[in-house]
């Protein structure tokens, strides 16, 4: 006899997991979202469903793939996205199989798909016994990428695909005289480096503001603007604000611009837990003039944010080809726009934290054809990371580097010119 949903034992995380996937799935809804949406308020819940969530994810194209064989035809959408969370939990979070298989049996009956629990039973309990053989053969680093990207990703995409497959470690940027807390790594670059997962608000010197997350990728495109102390610099698209504070550090007068209210508070509220100082501005890039002509803009610009997949997974199946045309279009529109802020012969950093051609290089080659001119990063500034340095003086990273370290973000940069 099927329990009568009243006495299915409760059970939020998997609950809000579940909307994450299906608001993926079905409506190509980010992560973050439902995330937001959701009613559920313990942090480690909610923590547990996105790892579970993010982990379907990471995995969905094999997942789908491992399934085919014991479908004798196409379930229900919803039904597809308990089954690959449960093949989630029994391949890649170890999770005891009868857990694995009665939770997702108790999530449809709860979800009003009772009629679809003796299917789930069956097909995670073959999984349960023959996974590695039913995995065998599948080419999980092709298969968990959309077909768009891995053309686009050209020679890197097998290296990146791999990258995606490792949960991303949490790196800090230290303050300059902070001790780094205890148990990090320290990276080339000077970022320290923690274990995916680990609780930042816990360590030693985070309420002191002795740190601040910030992936080692990340750091290098405020680094490579070389401010001088007393220099003016306009920091475009700003929160949470990890580029502003090394502005800041730096010494610079730093004009902090930021479009969407809540991020501005956030970013002010780092500020202040860092004790830096800079002029946060709630303002649109394209609209927004500083009072006096500036000597640099760091612009990071809106972009797909492929090179964040690891920490994202959503990005891979909500994303499309003509979401990065579009953002190709804003990124030119916001190039233009920090060149009216700049004095002649200032400099605008460039910054993406994306994987894709249309919005590095194509942009820089297009703003070159604007009258911008590149001026090449040296070997010297790159040292510390002297794989990211392309022929082109440019700077760029994907997460198959550093594989032996836990790996990086994506980013492009450049260094223009304005000439007149
Ligand atoms: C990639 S994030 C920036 C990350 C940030 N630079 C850092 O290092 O922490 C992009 C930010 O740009 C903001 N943004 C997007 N379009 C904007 C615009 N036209 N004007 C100002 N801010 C914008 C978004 O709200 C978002 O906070």
């Amino acid at each position: 006899m099927s329990k009568a949903p009243s006495q299915i034992p409760a059970d939020p995380t998997r609950d809000l997991a579940f909307d994450i996937v299906c608001g993926v799935v079905e409506h190509r809804r980010m992560l973050e979202t439902t995330l937001d949406r959701s009613p559920l308020t313990d942090p480690r819940d909610r923590a547990s469903a996105h790892r579970l969530a993010a982990t379907v994810l990471r995995h969905m194209g094999s997942m789908t793939e491992l399934l085919q064989p014991l479908l004798r035809r196409e379930p229900p959408a919803p039904v597809r996205c308990a089954l690959l969370m449960g093949v989630a939990q029994l391949r890649h979070l170890e999770t005891p199989p009868h857990a694995a298989v009665g939770t997702i049996v108790s999530l449809l009956r709860r979800r009003g798909l009772a009629p679809f629990a003796g299917l789930a039973n069956a097909v995670l309990r073959r999984v349960a016994r023959d996974g590695d053989e039913l995995a065998e053969g599948l080419d999980a680093d092709r298969l968990d990428v959309p077909a768009w990207l891995w053309t686009a990703w050209g020679h890197r995409a097998r290296d990146i695909a791999a990258g995606l497959h490792r949960e991303a470690p949490i790196d800090l940027t230290l303050k300059p005289g902070a001790v780094a807390p205890e148990g990090g790594e320290m990276m080339p670059n000077g970022s320290v480096r923690f274990a995916p997962g680990t609780r930042v608000t816990e360590l030693e010197g985070f309420e002191e503001g002795a740190f601040w997350v910030q992936d080692a990728a990340a750091t290098m495109p405020a680094r490579l603007l070389n401010i001088s102390p007393g220099q003016s610099v306009v920091d475009l698209c700003a929160a949470p604000g990890g580029k502003t504070a090394q502005l800041a550090v730096a010494g610079a007068k730093v004009y902090a611009v930021e479009r969407e209210e809540t991020r501005a508070r956030r970013l002010k509220q780092n500020l202040e837990r860092l004790r830096l100082d800079a002029e946060v501005i709630i303002a649109d890039a394209l609209q927004w003039q500083p009072e006096e002509k500036v000597d640099a803009v760091l612009l990071d610009a809106p972009c797909s944010a492929t090179g964040t997949l690891r920490r994202h997974p959503d990005v891979l199946w909500v994303k499309r080809p003509r979401d990065v045309l579009a953002l190709a279009k804003d990124q030119d529109r916001l190039i233009d726009a920090a060149g009216a802020m700049l004095k002649p012969g200032g400099i605008l950093l460039y910054a993406v934290c994306s994987l894709q051609d249309e919005e590095g290089p194509q942009r820089v080659a297009a703003a070159v054809k604007r009258g911008w001119v590149l001026e090449p990063f040296t070997a010297e500034e790159l040292a510390a990371m002297p794989e990211t340095l392309t022929k082109q003086g440019t700077f760029r990273t994907h997460p198959g580097m550093w594989a032996e370290q836990g790996g990086m973000d994506g980013f492009f940069a450049a260094r223009l010119r304005k000439t007149a």
